[in-house]
């Protein structure tokens, strides 16, 4: 049986990074069938939305999504959503996954094996701004259903791991009715995880441990903007975003981004790293259960990184295109 794959290449280095994460995807030689669709900034330039309803039905038509990224402005565009954020809700994709793993280069701290679990439907996300003159307020909504589900998603990552450790990041000590609940109910449905060893920690000594001793870490389950806040800087230690990979899964479908954003800075040179993307599509593998071709995948990349040549944002002065292709030949040996 074959699968069919969405791609939404997205906005800026979408454009770059989709077709490498393609390509390493068809070297595989399973049989994939790719459909494309159109998501983002771009698309709501040229059409008035950035999620026309055809994308929507093209994913729900595939066994899984692959995306790359959308440029959202930071001023209020009148009729603008974002386009992953809308997916997420849109689609009931709770889960966010970001895996953080030291890789073979230098700027890549060691010891680092961690996963973050960030809620995705919720929190600060749910974008309810009101401005009154001089004073702006955001709501956080925070429910026992939401929490409770990514709490048993992160416990049972935990359970199949080898430490069994998961940490609940919160701030529960200032805001104790929202950030309260989450950890309560987390903690609530920990009972039914016995084998797992569930400790809090207050989100900003978090920040602090992570960069101090990231090894301590094994799984992380926070709210939506703090687990976007941690997510960058556990990819930071594990040397930067161009090689962190994400899922946003739902109980119907996922969809695959690597965690970095359209980064106009360098979109159209084709220098992006394609790392995070392709690391992203070896996710989508495992979950649409082809574990081993996602571990040679992996391996595959990690075998790259080491030999190279590597892509600016790592010190080298490979192109993206450079970079994928050793990719490929390096999945040829493992
Ligand atoms: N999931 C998504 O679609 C996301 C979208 N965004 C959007 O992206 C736009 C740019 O946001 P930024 O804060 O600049 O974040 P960004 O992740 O696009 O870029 C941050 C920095 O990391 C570098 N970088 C990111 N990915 C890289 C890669 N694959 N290879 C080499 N270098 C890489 C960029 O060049 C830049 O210097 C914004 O419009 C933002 O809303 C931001 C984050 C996630
Ligand atoms: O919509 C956007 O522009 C970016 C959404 C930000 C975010 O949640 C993430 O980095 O995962």
């Amino acid at each position: 049986m074959g699968y069919r794959i969405c791609l939404i290449e997205g906005d800026g280095i979408g454009h770059e990074v989709v077709p490498a994460a393609r390509a390493v995807l068809e070297a595989t030689g399973l049989p994939l069938e790719f459909v494309e669709a159109e998501a983002g900034w771009e698309t709501f330039e040229r059409r008035g939305t950035s999620v026309p309803e055809e994308t929507v039905e093209k994913i729900l038509s595939c066994h899984a999504t692959l995306f790359g990224a959308a440029t959202s402005p930071t001023r209020k565009v009148p009729g603008f959503f974002g386009a992953i954020r809308y997916l997420r809700r849109r689609l009931d994709l709770y889960a966010n996954v970001r895996p953080a793993k030291s890789r073979p280069i230098p700027n890549s701290r060691p010891g680092v094996d961690l996963v973050i679990v960030r809620e995705n439907t919720e929190g600060l996300y749910v974008e309810q701004e009101r401005r009154y003159l001089d004073v702006a307020i955001a709501d956080a909504v925070i429910s026992k259903k939401a929490s409770e589900r990514i709490g048993r998603v992160a416990l049972r990552i935990a359970e199949g791991r080898t430490r069994k450790t998961l940490h609940i990041a919160h701030k529960a000590n200032v805001l104790p009715l929202t950030q309260g609940l989450f950890l309560d109910t987390v903690r609530e449905a920990a009972k039914d995880f016995p084998l797992v060893n569930v400790q809090d920690i207050i989100v900003d000594n978090c920040a602090m441990q992570l960069v101090m001793r990231p090894e301590r870490f094994d799984v992380i389950v926070t709210t939506n903007l703090l687990g976007d806040i941690l997510s960058d800087l556990t990819a930071g230690l594990v040397g930067g975003l161009g090689l962190a990979p994400s899922a946003n899964i739902g109980d119907t479908t996922a969809v695959f981004e690597p965690v970095h954003g359209s980064a106009p800075d360098i979109a159209g040179q084709g220098i992006a790293n394609p790392t995070a993307a392709i690391l992203s599509a070896a996710m989508m593998l495992d979950y649409l259960g082809e574990k081993e071709a996602a571990r040679k995948v992996e391996r595959a990349v990690d075998l790259a990184l080491e030999e190279g040549p590597l892509t600016p944002d790592l010190g080298g002065s490979a192109t993206t295109k450079a970079f994928t292709e050793a990719v490929i030949r390096a999945l040829g040996r493992v």
